[in-house]
């Protein structure tokens, strides 16, 4: 039997606009085993990135259930869930989110910081992950001495320094060109095939479902394929 790494039941999540209900999750069913790399698609407004929050614990369902690495965590506390999201998870944003005035090597230790290891420790792990993505060779520069493609792969290091159980990316590749973009995706691959790190990204292009072992499809707050 595969390990399963993220497990929800009957999830169900709204939003109140203006005095419009919008169910943004409806009644979501859906098992991913350890090392899979899930792609989810679906149009614009279709509930994707409230998925990827509530399967993360960026945010939380109105009801069901959400179980990740065993742990429930649909009404878990913000100060447990933090924890998880510190322990397990690595998340990538479509807009890179470095601080702006740290090097791109400070942008990748602040993870660990504070922490129990000692300075020279968490600049080795750092340089690691920098080295891993291919991005070493940039350490001192900031951000916006970058091109979006390192920034990427930057974020990418920070992401993977705690060495997380699972990796969700919404929209990786969406500032980048084909090629950053390509590169981005086969960097994400090879960490999920040589870590085992179960990957989820959120995408609008088709061109990247070829990266994935499964496709996920929604439309309206609905899973319509898994
Ligand atoms: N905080 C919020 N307040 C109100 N409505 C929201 C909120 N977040 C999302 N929504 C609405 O919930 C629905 C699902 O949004 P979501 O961002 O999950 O879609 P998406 O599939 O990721 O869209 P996109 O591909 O455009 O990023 C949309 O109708 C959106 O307007």
């Amino acid at each position: 039997m595969p390990e399963v790494m993220i497990k929800l039941e009957n999830v169900q999540k709204e939003f109140r606009l203006r005095g419009n209900i919008i169910r943004a999750l409806v009644d979501i069913n859906l098992k991913i085993n350890a090392g899979e790399f899930v792609v989810l698609m679906g149009p614009t407004g279709c509930g994707k990135t409230t998925l990827l929050n509530v399967m993360s614990g960026l945010d939380l369902p109105d009801d069901g259930t959400v179980i990740l690495d065993g742990d429930r965590i649909d009404r878990a506390s913000e100060e447990r869930l933090s924890d998880i999201r510190r322990r397990k998870i690595g998340f990538v944003f479509q807009d890179f989110n470095l601080v702006e005035n740290l090097t791109a090597i400070e942008n990748v230790e602040a993870v660990l910081w504070p922490g129990p290891l000692r300075t020279k420790e968490i600049n080795n792990r750092a340089m690691s992950a920098l080295a891993k993505v291919d991005a070493h060779e940039r350490m001192n520069n900031h951000p916006k001495e970058l091109s979006g493609g390192e920034k990427q792969r930057v974020a990418i290091a920070r992401a993977i320094i705690h060495k997380p159980r699972i990796i969700f990316a919404d929209e990786p590749t969406g500032n980048l060109h084909h090629a950053a973009a390509t590169q981005v995706m086969e960097l994400l691959k090879s960490l999920n095939k040589e870590m085992g790190t179960t990957t989820i990204i959120v995408t609008h292009d088709k061109n990247l479902v070829k990266y994935g072992t499964r496709l996920v499809e929604m439309e309206h707050g609905r899973i319509i394929k898994s």
